[in-house]
């Protein structure tokens, strides 16, 4: 992701915001003011002015709004409205009163330091959170002392549920799922479900009491489900956890398909439930913002090293000094990384100017860096949905954005695959670009017509190369390179004929990881064989058997990465040999 500053034009903020004040959609004026001093919020989103009447009603609702459209103060207001009325005033002996779950820890700083800020004059509202990789004694501590509003990622949060004692839910009348598919595609939807047990807040069954019967404050259960896309597991989720609900945002194949009929109350097609245009759809399935311009790229491409590279672009003397190739600070933020470096690469990034980070898909979902200009997608992302939440973190509420999508030559179906969602992207002009670069001794010559024989790849690549050659930079690109190659066969379902491993040119994934040689993918893998097959044999009975599930083994998708390689080692050594049973056991994760 790389930031800078761009600014909205007129016309798409009559798109993005709606011809009305927050105080008409119900909330109270003190609300509003905070809205505005802490946030600068004046007038609402159009997603804000359709969801925050309806939630404010008490209504169960699922929202499907674009990425960047304001989902987050959309369920947060009416919470904070609620909870501000009530009388008695609401004290920290009284628990949780909303409940927040987002499927990642950076989604959960994001969401609680927005409640920080509007909670600024309702000190008697206290925010909060836990979440996987924090100190547990501490968690219980804050959670014994009260927190009126807590937000959680699911694995945690259960823990709590049934290992603190005195972490008090009984006056929780919000559960929120915010992002709620990628929830589901984490793994954590057997957690949901017991989660929604635990609280009493399953909509079928026996455990369910929708109303927090030993409360002092007697209101029923809401529940809200949001998302940019949704899928089949939401709508499990859906019917599991939301009565009656409105949908908001939805056109009308897509309540149909994800089939809620049952739910639907007799006006679940009243005006405020009507498809949302508005937010910027350019699909009737996926909601994209309408000024994000998107571009893909058809080449193998250099693999950039971008805090140490130095290069010299044009073949001029040798006294001409090198530059750095990437002009700003760097930044990396994924799930392996420990918890104290992954919060810092995160509020850091948050407060450059200018800068890159360098992610996996753990950023891949709501949150909200300021004015990230472009999205780089060298992997490509697999699910349609991934793509549309990838791409989301630029272009938000009516910025400009750009994403350039990195596919080699066999891979250009995928386009096709985007387009079936409505998503359609043009071809940058890779060739035209690089002919615009300066080379040394010829001011204006150009017409080059392969990008492999363009004087300023081939010497970029020459000095990849070389500064690759040293020892530890070559270890580094080797198991870049096959984390890369094992990576490529994760891909299920249609994806699976289009990002064919068999297909690919390793000797050119390989260059453009500035390896001048192919690595070899067999025995790359430091696992005792030994082991290996003793845990793989274990976790495919237990699969089998429906005895163990895979998200305890695995919390993030990151991890679903070692497990594949762990897999990859112990089958065959080679990716593409891997057993079809076991990878989609894998990819279930
Ligand atoms: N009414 C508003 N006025 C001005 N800015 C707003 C308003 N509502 C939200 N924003 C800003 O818009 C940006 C996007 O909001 P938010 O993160 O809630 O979007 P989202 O719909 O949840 O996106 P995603 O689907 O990616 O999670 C944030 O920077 C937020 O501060």
């Amino acid at each position: 992701m790389v930031a800078a500053k761009r600014k909205p034009t007129e016309t798409e903020e009559s798109d993005i915001f709606a011809p009305c004040s927050f105080s008409s959609l119900g909330l109270h004026t003190q609300l509003c003011e905070q809205l505005e001093e802490r946030l600068g919020f004046k007038a609402p989103t159009l997603v804000q002015a359709q969801a925050i009447p309806v939630i404010l009603s008490g209504r169960h609702v699922l929202v499907n709004a674009a990425t960047g459209t304001g989902k987050t103060v959309a369920y947060l207001a009416p919470v904070i409205h609620h909870l501000h009325l009530y009388q008695p005033r609401i004290q920290r002996s009284d628990g949780t009163f909303a409940l927040v779950l987002v499927p990642t820890r950076e989604l959960c700083l994001q969401v609680h330091e927005i409640l920080h800020k509007v909670l600024h004059r309702f000190h008697w509202i206290v925010p909060g959170y836990v979440m996987g990789g924090e100190n547990r004694s501490k968690e219980k501590a804050r959670l014994r002392k009260g927190i009126s509003i807590l937000v959680a990622t699911p694995g945690r949060l259960l823990d709590h549920l049934k290992n603190t004692a005195s972490f008090v839910h009984t006056n929780l009348r919000w559960i929120i799922f915010d992002e709620a598919d990628r929830i589901l595609e984490l793994g954590f939807g057997k957690e949901i479900e017991e989660i929604l047990d635990l609280l009493g807040s399953r909509q079928h069954g026996s455990a369910a009491k929708n109303v927090a019967v030993t409360s002092k404050y007697e209101f029923p259960r809401q529940n809200l489900l949001l998302s940019a896309t949704l899928n089949e597991k939401v709508n499990h989720l859906a019917k599991m956890s939301l009565e009656k609900p409105v949908m908001i945002g939805m056109p009308e194949k897509k309540r149909q398909s994800i089939a809620l009929h049952e739910h639907l109350g007799s006006d679940a097609d009243d005006d405020d439930t009507q498809t949302m245009n508005t937010t910027g759809s350019v699909s009737e399935d996926y909601r994209l913002p309408a000024q994000l311009t998107q571009k893909y790229v058809k080449v193998d491409f250099h693999y950039s090293l971008l805090s140490e590279f130095q290069f010299k672009p044009s073949s001029g003397p040798d006294a001409e000094p090198k530059h750095r190739f990437v002009n700003c600070k760097t930044f990396r933020l994924h799930g392996n990384m420990e918890q104290e470096d992954r919060r810092t690469a995160f509020e850091t990034f948050k407060r450059e100017k200018s800068a890159l980070l360098l992610s996996t898909d753990v950023c891949a979902r709501g949150l909200d860096f300021p004015k990230v200009k472009c999205i780089i997608q060298y992997d490509s992302p697999g699910e349609a949905t991934e793509y549309v939440h990838r791409v989301g973190r630029t272009a938000r509420l009516g910025e400009r954005g750009d994403s350039l999508l990195f596919l080699q030559p066999i891979e250009m179906d995928y386009l096709k695959e985007l387009e079936k969602h409505g998503v359609s992207l043009t071809e940058f002009p890779l060739l035209k670009i690089l002919d615009s670069f300066p080379l040394y001794g010829h001011k204006h010559v150009r017409k080059f017509v392969s990008i492999d024989g363009h004087p300023w790849v081939m010497s970029l690549q020459k000095a990849l190369e070389a500064f690759t050659d040293k020892p530890d930079m070559k270890t580094l690109a080797k198991n870049a390179f096959c984390s890369w190659v094992r990576a490529y066969t994760a891909h299920r379902g249609e994806l699976k004929r289009i990002f064919m491993v068999k297909k690919l040119h390793l000797g050119h994934v390989a260059k453009s990881f500035a390896l001048k040689d192919q690595p070899s993918l067999v025995g790359t893998v430091k696992i005792n064989p030994a082991y290996s097959r003793a845990m793989a044999v274990h976790v495919c009975g237990a699969l089998k058997a429906g005895t163990v599930r895979i998200s305890e083994l695995m919390r993030e998708h990151e991890r679903s990465r070692s497990l594949k390689e762990h897999f990859c080692g112990v089958f065959k050594g080679k990716i593409y040999h891997i057993g079809e049973k076991v990878f989609s056991s894998c990819m279930r994760l």
